[in-house]
């Protein structure tokens, strides 16, 4: 065990998490081992993955700890107090309707959900502990604070507001899931709905920006962790706020403390603002 990894308690919340061959899965499961309180309970992926039967341990870099990685989640729930959850929105539908069987923590980071999905999830945190957000990270969810103050202050009329992120060439779903949170931000800030109000992927002849229009855009290439601005644009000035993620490991330990603040929570659906009391 290296110097930056905690003892296991018999107490520890036991976690699973679900992707665990993935960029988030295995951040989760290095930061797993180094948060007091929790430990790896199992580790789960996709029928037919090549990281099947590997040591999670091994595969997330840390060395071996004796958690092989299987495909079969539910007895894993059965066995687990929470599961962390950065797959693919069919998949965490899924797992959401297992952890309200298993009644136990979900804590889903997976972005790009329809408003079905987010419906059958909202469905499971009758029996589920549910915390999802498209964004765990302390950084972003007060900016999302902010943003909503600056959006409250500055008029429609005065004030354009727009939301630019850019992520690594991988990103499956546009606009991000942060992006979509700071936009709610803005929304709520100006007393709107966001769905009725947004504008993305502009092409061509767009006609002239719609006054009060939230507006989104997107860039994908090479590495990039995250990076999201909000730019407030008036006559003769201009306010960026902008958040860059260096490192995964902001959004896997904001998921840890996640499922630790939620193990003591009654079933329902939370936010991140909610497990940091920005509520
Ligand atoms: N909320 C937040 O703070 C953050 C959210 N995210 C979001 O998390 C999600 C994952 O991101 P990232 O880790 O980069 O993506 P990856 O593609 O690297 O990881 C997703 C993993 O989930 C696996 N998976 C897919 N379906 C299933 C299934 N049914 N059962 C088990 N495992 C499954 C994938 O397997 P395979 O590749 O074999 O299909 C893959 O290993 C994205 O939606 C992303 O936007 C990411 C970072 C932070
Ligand atoms: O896919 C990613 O990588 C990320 N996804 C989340 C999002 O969609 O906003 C969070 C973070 O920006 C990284």
């Amino acid at each position: 065990m290296s110097a930056q990894e905690a003892t296991p308690q018999a107490t520890d919340m036991g976690l699973v998490v679900v992707g665990a061959g993935g960029r988030m899965g295995q951040t989760l499961i290095r930061t797993i081992a180094a948060i007091p309180g929790a430990r790896l309970a199992a580790a789960i992926e996709r029928t037919g993955s090549p990281a099947l039967g590997r040591d999670a341990g091994e595969l997330a870099g840390i060395g071996a700890n004796g958690i092989v990685i299987g495909d079969d989640p539910l007895p894993a729930f059965a066995k687990a107090d929470g599961v962390l959850d950065f797959t693919q929105p069919a998949a965490s539908v899924e797992f959401a309707g297992y952890a309200a069987q298993a009644r136990i923590v979900h804590v889903v980071g997976t972005t790009g959900c329809t408003p079905q999905d987010d419906a059958a999830i909202a469905a499971a945190a009758r029996h589920a502990t549910i915390v999802k957000s498209g964004n765990m990270s302390l950084g972003v969810n007060l900016l999302a604070v902010l943003v909503e103050q600056a959006a409250r202050a500055l008029a429609p009329e005065d004030f354009d507001i727009e939301v630019l992120e850019m992520h690594h060439r991988h990103k499956v779903d546009a606009p991000s899931g942060t992006a979509l949170l700071l936009g709610e931000a803005a929304a709520e800030g100006r007393a709107i709905a966001l769905a009725e109000n947004s504008e993305r992927g502009r092409d061509g002849l767009t006609g002239a920006r719609r006054t009060g229009a939230i507006g989104f855009a997107s860039l994908r290439g090479g590495s990039v962790v995250g990076e999201h601005t909000v730019f407030l644009s008036g006559q003769g000035e201009r306010i960026a706020l902008t958040h860059q993620a260096e490192d995964r490991a902001i959004f896997a330990r904001g998921a840890v403390k996640a499922a630790l603040w939620a193990r003591s929570r009654k079933p329902g659906l939370y936010s991140m603002r909610d497990v940091l009391g920005l509520s």
